[in-house]
Order: C-alpha cells, then sequence, then structure tokens
C-alpha cells in the first residue's frame, strides 16, 4: 500500500455507501475528479448492461436485482482496488454479504444524514422502485434497517447533513487523508 499525500491508497478501493439520495453518486463524482483516480458508480454499471433499475425490479424482481448488483460491485471493487478508483454503491448494496466482505479490503465512507436532508430529494423521486407509495416511510424504514450495517462498515463517516457537493467532497478528502496519517501511525 502507498498511502500519498491525497488521502487515497493506490490499490485500495474507495467504497461510498449510505441511504437513497445521501449523495454517493454526486459526492463520489467529485472526489475522483478532485483525488484524478477512476470514478465507478454501480447501479450505472447496471443500467448500462441490464437496462433500468426500475424494469429489473418490475420484470425480474429484487432478487435478481441483487443477484447482478452482488456480480457487479465485486468486479467494480475488484478493479478498484488495483485503480484506486472511487465507487458509489448503489443504497441497498451492503446487504450482500459477500459485498460485506469485499469492503474489509476497501476504504469505506459513510455519507451520514438524516430524513430531512433526503426529503425534497426523494419527493421528487424518479427511477427508485423501493420508494414507491410513501417514499418518506419507505425511506425512513430501509434507513433504520441498515443503518447499522453502514455504521458496522465504516472507516469513515461524513455527515452531509449541511455544505454543498463541492465542500462535503472536500470532508470526505480530509477523511481519507486523516484516516491515511492514522493508519500509517499504528503501523509504525
Ligand atoms: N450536498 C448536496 N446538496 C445538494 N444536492 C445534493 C447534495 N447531495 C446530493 N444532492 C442531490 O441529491 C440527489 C441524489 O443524489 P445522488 O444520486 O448522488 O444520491 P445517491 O446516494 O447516489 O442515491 P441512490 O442510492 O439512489 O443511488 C441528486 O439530485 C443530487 O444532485
Ligand atoms: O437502497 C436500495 O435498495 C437501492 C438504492 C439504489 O441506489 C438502487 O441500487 C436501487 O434503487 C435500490
Ligand atoms: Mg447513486
Amino acid at each position: 500500500m502507498i498511502p500519498n499525500t491525497s488521502g487515497a491508497s493506490a490499490g485500495r478501493a474507495i467504497a461510498l455507501v449510505g441511504p437513497m439520495a445521501v449523495g454517493k453518486s454526486v459526492i463520489g463524482h467529485q472526489l475522483s475528479q478532485q483525488l484524478g483516480v477512476p470514478f465507478v458508480d454501480t447501479d450505472a454499471v447496471i443500467v448500462e448492461h441490464h437496462g433500468t433499475i426500475a424494469d429489473i425490479f418490475a420484470g425480474r424482481g429484487e432478487h435478481a436485482f441483487r443477484e447482478i448488483e452482488a456480480r457487479t460491485v465485486a468486479r467494480a471493487i475488484e478493479a478498484a482496488n488495483i485503480s484506486g478508483a472511487v465507487v458509489s454503491l448503489g443504497g441497498g448494496a451492503v446487504l450482500d454479504s459477500g459485498t460485506q466482505q469485499l469492503l474489509g479490503d476497501c476504504t469505506v465512507v459513510y455519507l451520514e444524514c438524516d430524513a430531512g436532508t433526503v426529503a425534497e430529494r426523494i419527493a421528487r423521486n424518479t427511477g427508485r422502485p423501493l420508494l414507491a407509495g410513501d417514499a418518506m416511510a419507505r425511506w425512513e424504514t430501509l434507513f433504520a434497517a441498515r443503518r447499522p450495517v453502514y455504521e458496522r462498515l465504516a472507516d469513515i463517516v461524513i455527515d452531509v447533513r449541511t455544505g454543498t457537493v463541492a465542500e462535503i467532497a472536500l470532508d470526505v478528502e480530509e477523511g481519507l487523508r486523516e484516516y491515511a496519517a492514522l493508519k500509517e501511525e499504528v503501523q509504525k
């Protein structure tokens, strides 16, 4: 592992996790640009190869989606552990036990928020089948169930309740730097 001044480590993926609409995709993209590393959004890869998420859920069901997702995430992490890429996961990807194991080899950044942060975003929800109906109630139920998993997997927790995408991406970069320095200290 070669720590560098950006806080990113060559040969270790940076994985962004957190609930739906927290900002994994937009912050991950911004962060990758700052760090000068590749960016992969696993939902986008799934859509590219299999069609929209809404269509996969409607036509093949959630179980089939989760299988596709686990395979896609595994490939993305494998490649990112060589390139040092930023990988933004789908909100529910962390539920898969194989994915949880693979995340052990990544630097996992949990983007932390509350319902207020995402309320407006999910009110104009498009294409998130698990939020069909009462989007806010669905989001809160899913978040309550998944929150302990996000917390357990996280190496770094970033509060995204306030701040622009650019500001938060800088916070993540600082978090990565601090985490890398701490790790180096422990390994001495
Ligand atoms: N800090 C922020 N300030 C303003 N808008 C934001 C912020 N973070 C995210 N957004 C907006 O919220 C919406 C959801 O963001 P994004 O798609 O990145 O979430 P996500 O965590 O990837 O969600 P999903 O799990 O559904 O993939 C987008 O329209 C994005 O531009
Ligand atoms: O939280 C979830 O389970 C999901 C989140 C999205 O990123 C997509 O992966 C899909 O809509 C499912
Ligand atoms: Mg996303």
